[in-house]
């Protein structure tokens, strides 16, 4: 039978970069796969094993009907042309650790990759994961230097998430309703904000009394270490990588949703010259607006005190690393 002529012309298409695939990593490349949002080319140190997982995603495909392409690579020239990068790699705390105790071990590993991956996609929007995020999202973009607008840390989307659980728990009723704000950093000094958090548009502070309120805001900040005594090899992957991926779709599709990442702030809730936790405008560039929310004495001050550790650990990063 004749068939026509192939055509020529090539068709790119979207990747997105992870580095780092260990457990975040790897199951967000399930999930951008699976959702058929991109390519994923999965990078990491240890040789053969973004290999091993990528080849076992592409395998999952014939049973779950993708067609992305999901490449493991120990090589940063792999990645090239990345729309988005997201940097998932350095170590995971263990149980008694703080992710700040995280800072001397990662800085390196974080400011390597950011310049590695942006060198070889030099328009990318980089999305940070490694711990301790606020400080790892600042030291990213310091050494890549590209706009701030193109760099996000994730945490707000995972600790707001975590909130929405807890409400959805304690009400006994479906997440679909609830829609939590928690800003700050991502720490034990994260901001919860009750009054924003709400049962389809009702604050939970009309539904539930103030000691169960403050019981749920302790859950949330302690979320990340109660499961990591759990499971005493590392922390959570599941909910962080559904996090950056809501993200990532965000960006890929540009959505414009409203969501709270650590964004880097000049001026807005008074803060300046670092990234931290406030509610952003997300499109196709990445973070289109810092929203300046009316936030209360006390809120404000919580984002201040919150500001002011991310800013010192900054500072002693910067002297480790010098
Ligand atoms: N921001 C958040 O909300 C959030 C959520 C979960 C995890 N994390 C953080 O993400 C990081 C990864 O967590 P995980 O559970 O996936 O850990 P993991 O140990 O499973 O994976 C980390 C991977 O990074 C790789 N790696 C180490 N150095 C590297 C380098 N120089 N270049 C490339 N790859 C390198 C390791 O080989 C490993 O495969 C940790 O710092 C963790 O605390 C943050
Ligand atoms: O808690 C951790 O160390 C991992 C992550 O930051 C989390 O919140 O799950």
């Amino acid at each position: 039978m004749a068939s026509t002529p192939l055509s020529s012309i090539m068709c790119t298409p979207t990747r997105v970069a992870v580095v780092g695939a260990g457990r975040v990593g790897s199951t967000l490349a399930q999930r951008i796969a699976e959702k058929n949002l991109a390519d994923v080319v999965l990078l990491d140190v240890i040789q053969g094993w973004p290999q091993g997982v990528a080849l076992d995603l592409m395998e999952a495909r014939g049973v779950e009907r993708h067609d992305r392409q999901i490449i493991g690579t120990n090589d940063y020239a792999d990645t090239a042309d990345a729309s988005i990068v997201v940097i998932t790699a350095g170590k995971p705390r263990t149980p008694g650790m703080s992710r700040d105790d995280l800072l001397k071990i990662n800085a390196r590993i974080v400011v390597e990759a950011a310049k590695n991956a942006i060198a070889h996609s030099p328009n990318a929007i980089l999305i940070i994961v490694t711990n301790p995020l606020d400080v790892m999202t600042y030291l990213a973009w310091e050494a890549t230097g590209i706009p701030p607008q193109r760099v996000l840390g994730m945490a707000g989307i995972l600790d707001s998430s975590r909130f929405e659980t807890f409400i959805a728990m304690e009400l006994g009723c479906s997440i679909a309703d609830i829609s939590a704000t928690v800003l700050g950093s991502h720490g034990d000094l994260m901001v919860p904000i009750p009054r924003f958090s709400t049962v389809r548009g009702i604050p939970i502070t009309e539904l539930l009394d103030a000691a169960t309120i403050e019981r749920l805001v302790a859950r949330t900040r302690n979320g990340g270490a109660e499961i990591v005594e759990l499971m005493q090899t590392g922390g959570a992957f599941f909910a962080p990588a559904s996090s950056v991926c809501s993200m990532i779709e965000a960006i890929l599709l540009n959505q414009s949703r409203l969501m709270p990442v650590a964004a880097y702030v000049q001026g807005e809730y008074n803060l300046d010259d670092v990234f931290i936790g406030v509610p952003c405008w997300i499109h196709c560039g990445g973070v289109r607006q810092v929203l300046s929310l009316n936030l209360t004495d006390a809120e404000l001050e919580a984002l201040q005190v919150s500001a002011n550790a991310v800013r010192e650990n900054i500072q002693r990063a910067k002297e480790m690393l010098a």
